[in-house]
């Protein structure tokens, strides 16, 4: 049976989550690119604006936003503007019948929390709730059914993803803080020109910023179900993309002992998550242009320590290749379809 094609919009093109999603997007088998549009800033063909994708000359003009514009020709839209913009464009998008994917901090936390840590209004409770949180490694099934979907933030996805296995199994004993090291590339930071980003003062230097304020915190509690008080050091790498997480979790020997393949299991079906080898750890030029998370544990038994990395490109897993998974789920194909490609290795 022929597979039905779903018409797809993205409001946010010119930003890095966005044009990722328009790469993926113009190589997927089933949807086709109706809609593009931002703020005005740039409009006319993407080509103009991001010559990396000159060649995708059959796509349509980018337009200054407009909510009928995009209702009447999208089946579904991605949503990627800065935070504070994005979650009530979503949000008025699904109310219009377009299923919706914000890829912002708008939409994942519930209101009070966003107001402490976002600090700026939330949109109402009774929208928020109908928002499903977009980590299919978790809640596939909601995943599916949703028609408004809060994309998760990089570096939560690369910590749940590293620490969720833990979760069940460490419920039932008092565990202490998780420490959460977190590193992560400049596009991450989005494409406005900032001071921090430019070239004179990334180049050769590594530190860490918002210090006990980062915005990820909750997101990360919540995403293990707040088995966890986690302490998270968030860093800027002089380099263009990329996450790595190490975080270090104070263990019970006995529940260490097998604590690979209890990882390995746990990922079993989750073809975005490959648990290494023992001995073998994340790279992130392995998942370089990929939707792939690298996994790897390691037992300390002398501190009682046990190390999880976790390496994903933020603008893949982290974002844009998260946000196709999340859409495939929804349209009902394959989560794998259009994310199979092979790390650039670069
Ligand atoms: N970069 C990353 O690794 C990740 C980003 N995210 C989230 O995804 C979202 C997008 O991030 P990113 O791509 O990095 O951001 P950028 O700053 O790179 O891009 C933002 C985009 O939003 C558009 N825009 C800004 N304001 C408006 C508006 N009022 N109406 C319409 N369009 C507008 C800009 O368009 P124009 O050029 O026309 O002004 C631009 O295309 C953010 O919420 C971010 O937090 C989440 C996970 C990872
Ligand atoms: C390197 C860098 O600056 N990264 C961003 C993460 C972007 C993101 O995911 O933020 P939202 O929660 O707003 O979507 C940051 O630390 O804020």
């Amino acid at each position: 049976m022929e597979q039905q094609r779903v018409r797809v919009g993205i409001v946010g093109p010119t930003g890095y989550a966005g044009m990722e999603l328009v790469r993926l997007l113009a190589q997927h088998p089933y949807m086709d690119i109706t809609y593009l549009a931002g703020s005005g800033a740039h409009t006319g063909p993407i080509g103009d604006a991001l010559p990396h994708l000159r060649r995708l000359s059959k796509l349509p003009p980018v337009s200054a936003f407009s909510a009928n514009a995009c209702a009447e020709s999208c089946d579904l839209a991605f949503v990627a503007l800065p935070s504070g913009e994005s979650g009530s464009i979503a949000v008025e998008l699904a109310q219009r019948g377009v299923r919706a994917i914000d890829l912002s901090g708008d939409l994942r936390l519930p209101g009070d929390v966003y107001r402490t840590w976002y600090q700026r209004e939330p949109v109402a409770d009774d929208v928020l709730a109908r928002a499903v949180y977009g980590l299919p490694e978790l809640n596939r099934a909601d995943v599916s059914a949703a028609s408004l979907v809060a994309n998760p933030g990089c570096y939560a996805t690369a910590a749940i993803l590293a620490l969720r296995p833990l979760v069940d199994w460490v419920k039932s004993k008092r565990v202490g803080p998780v420490v959460i090291d977190a590193k992560s590339g400049a596009t991450g930071a989005g494409r406005a020109a900032k001071q921090n980003l430019q070239l004179g003062e990334l180049a050769n230097d590594f530190y860490p910023y918002r210090v006990g304020a980062h915005q990820h915190t909750p997101e990360i509690e919540q995403g293990l179900d707040g088995v966890f008080q986690i302490l998270l050091t968030t860093q800027l790498l002089p380099i263009p993309r990329g996450i790595f997480v190490s975080a270090y979790v104070s263990l019970d020997p006995d529940l260490a002992a097998d604590i690979h393949a209890r990882y390995a299991s746990f990922y079993e079906s989750a073809p975005f998550v490959d648990v290494l080898p023992p001995g073998h750890v994340p790279h992130i030029k392995s998942v370089a242009g990929t939707n792939d998370c690298q996994v790897s544990v390691a037992w300390n038994e002398r501190t009682g320590i046990l190390q999880v990395f976790s390496a994903i490109d933020n603008l893949g897993k982290g974002a844009a290749g998260q946000a196709l998974q999340n859409a495939n789920l929804m349209c009902g194909f394959d989560e794998t379809t259009g994310l199979t490609e092979t790390s650039l290795w670069t």
